[in-house]
Formats: C-alpha cells, structure tokens, sequence
C-alpha cells in the first residue's frame, strides 16, 4: 500500500524550474530518503507536500486521497529553518503544537510529559525556548514534529545541530516510530544515515528525479562486479591486468574488475601469486552512489 503518490509534479519560481515531472511513491510503513544536491528541489517537494506552497501542476495524493486541507494533520513536518517562539517554555511550547495539531488539552498533556520523559529532558519543562542551545531547542522542535503521531512524518536534516549522541538517540526514535507504523520521508545530505535508516531512496538533480527505488536494488544495480583483493607474501610479478596494486604493511591491495569470469576463477588464479588475505566484492556505498549520478547530469 502506498501512503503518499506523487505524479507528474512541476514547479517553477520564475524562469527557475525545481521539479520537473516528479513521480515517486512512499510506501506505507518505510523510511523514505529523499536525496539530492543542494538547490535539487527538495525542498520544494516537501512544501507542496505539506501544502505551504502549491505545485504549477501535477497530483500529490496521501492513502489514494487527492491531498487536501484534511492531511496537514496527519503529517508531522520537521523544517531544516526550525521556528520556535523564543519567550515560551518548553512545556508551553509543546501543549501549543499539540492542540494546534488537534489534541485535546488532557491529551496534549499527557504527550507532553511522555516526549520529555522519554528523551529525559522533564527538567527542561520550565525552561524558556531562548535560553536552550541549538541542539537543545532542535530536540524540542522534534518532539513538537511527533506530538500528535502523524501518519507521516517528513524531516528535513533531522541530524544537524545534535552531537553524535543526541544524534543515536532521535535516530532511535526514528527506527521506533517506524516500528509501530509510521511512515517517514528524510532528507538529508548525511549519507550514512541514509544507509542506517532508509529501505527506500529517490534522488533529484536539478529539478529531476534521476533515481528511485529500495535501497538494497539501488546498490544491486550499482554493482560494477569489481574485487577488491589483498594479497600478502606475493612471490612472483603480477600481470598488468591488476592495475594500481599498493603495497602496504607487507601486503598488495588492488581491484580486478571481473567482467564475464567467475569470483572463484579469479581467486583461484589469485592464490598462485601469493596468500589472499582478503577478497570481496566492492558494494558502492549510497555516497558513491550519489556523487556518480551527480557527475552524469553534469555531462547530459
Ligand atoms: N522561493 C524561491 N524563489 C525562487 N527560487 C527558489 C525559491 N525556492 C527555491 N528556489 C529555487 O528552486 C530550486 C530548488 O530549490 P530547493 O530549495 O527546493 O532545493 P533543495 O534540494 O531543497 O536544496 P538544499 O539541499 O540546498 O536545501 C533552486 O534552484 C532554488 O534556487
């Protein structure tokens, strides 16, 4: 089931265009990540999504339903500018995103006092928003974001301003939240969150969506069926077609891309010139991934 559909979706500001017939599909229950340079249009998708800005055309629809007025409550949005009102307590601060979110003041209550507890920051509640610091005030700004358990929760940079820590910790609520059955869209520029977190990705380029789907069938298609190999106590020169060897620590380290022969044929070959210590397959990490489609809408 897909919660959130996105179909032939354009924007211009001016002659500047920042989504050029999008589609994407957010299945229900996933971690979305919603990748992109800057100036990709990210952004831009997020807010028509969450109906700050409208979209020149195109359809965007949440559980099969043309997105309306209605959905703004079913999703919780994490902005990467944060805005909190400087003179409120915490406390305060919370119970007003709650109840504008449609809870009731007995509900918003006991949210309130959940969120602290389980981040354990209930000693913030009579703290004024101005004298928090950046990564304090961005834990508040998160718990306003889940307060009212959306169905959908879109988080732009939920990681920047927290210490590596804090960072585990809403990381961890994430992985919890998906548990009981949230679905999330994340953007972010940290690639190694997206591999810890997502099962889904989509990225943008300029305007356009340049790749889609999960994370392990995107990594599966990047495979360029290239070793690396380790070899030590190399008694005998290797051919030319293991290029780049470097020797370090006693050891030869090279890839050998494979082409149309077998991993065991290469490794049978290999152990004629030494002693594998190590041979594997290199997967390419979702950075490598990432910076290579950026380098290929460059030449297009
Ligand atoms: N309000 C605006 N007025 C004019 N142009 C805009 C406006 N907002 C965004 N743009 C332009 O639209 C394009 C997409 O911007 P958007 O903010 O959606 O990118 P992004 O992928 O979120 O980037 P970043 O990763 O830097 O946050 C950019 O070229 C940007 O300059």
């Amino acid at each position: 089931m897909d919660i959130l559909k996105i179909e032939g979706l354009h924007k211009k500001y001016g002659a500047q265009s920042a989504l050029t017939d999008v589609d994407l599909v957010v299945p229900k229950g996933c971690i979305f990540g919603l990748l992109g340079p800057n100036g990709a249009g990210k952004t831009t998708l997020i807010r028509i999504v969450n109906q700050i800005i409208d979209a020149d055309s195109g359809n965007v629809s949440v559980n099969g339903e043309l997105l309306a007025p209605k959905h703004i409550k079913s999703i919780g949005y994490l902005p990467e500018e944060r805005g909190l009102y400087k003179r409120m307590k915490v406390g305060e601060q919370l119970l007003y995103f709650a109840q504008l979110k449609g809870l009731s003041s007995h509900a918003a209550k006991g949210k309130v006092k959940y969120w602290l507890e389980k981040l354990e920051i209930t000693a913030w509640v009579d703290k004024k928003i101005e004298d928090l610091s950046k990564g304090m005030a961005q834990k508040i700004q998160f718990i306003s974001t889940v307060i009212h358990d959306p169905e959908i929760l879109i988080l732009d940079e939920p990681f920047s301003g927290f210490d590596p820590v804090n960072a585990e910790i809403i990381k961890n609520v994430i992985l919890e939240l998906k548990e009981k059955g949230t679905t999330v869209m994340l953007s972010t520029h940290r690639m190694e969150s997206v591999e810890l977190l997502c099962d889904h990705i989509a990225m943008i380029n300029k305007s356009h969506k340049v790749l889609d789907g999960p994370v392990h069938q995107v990594k599966d298609e990047a495979r360029s069926n290239t070793f690396e190999v380790k070899l030590r106590a190399v008694h005998q020169p290797l051919p030319e077609k293991f290029t780049g060897a470097i020797e370090m620590a006693g050891m030869v380290r090279f890839d050998v891309s494979l082409g149309d022969d077998a991993p065991n044929d290469l490794l049978k070959e290999l152990m004629g010139y030494g002693e594998v210590v190590s041979f594997s397959e290199k997967i390419p990490s979702i950075e490598e991934i990432f910076i290579q489609k950026v380098k290929e809408s460059e030449y297009e």
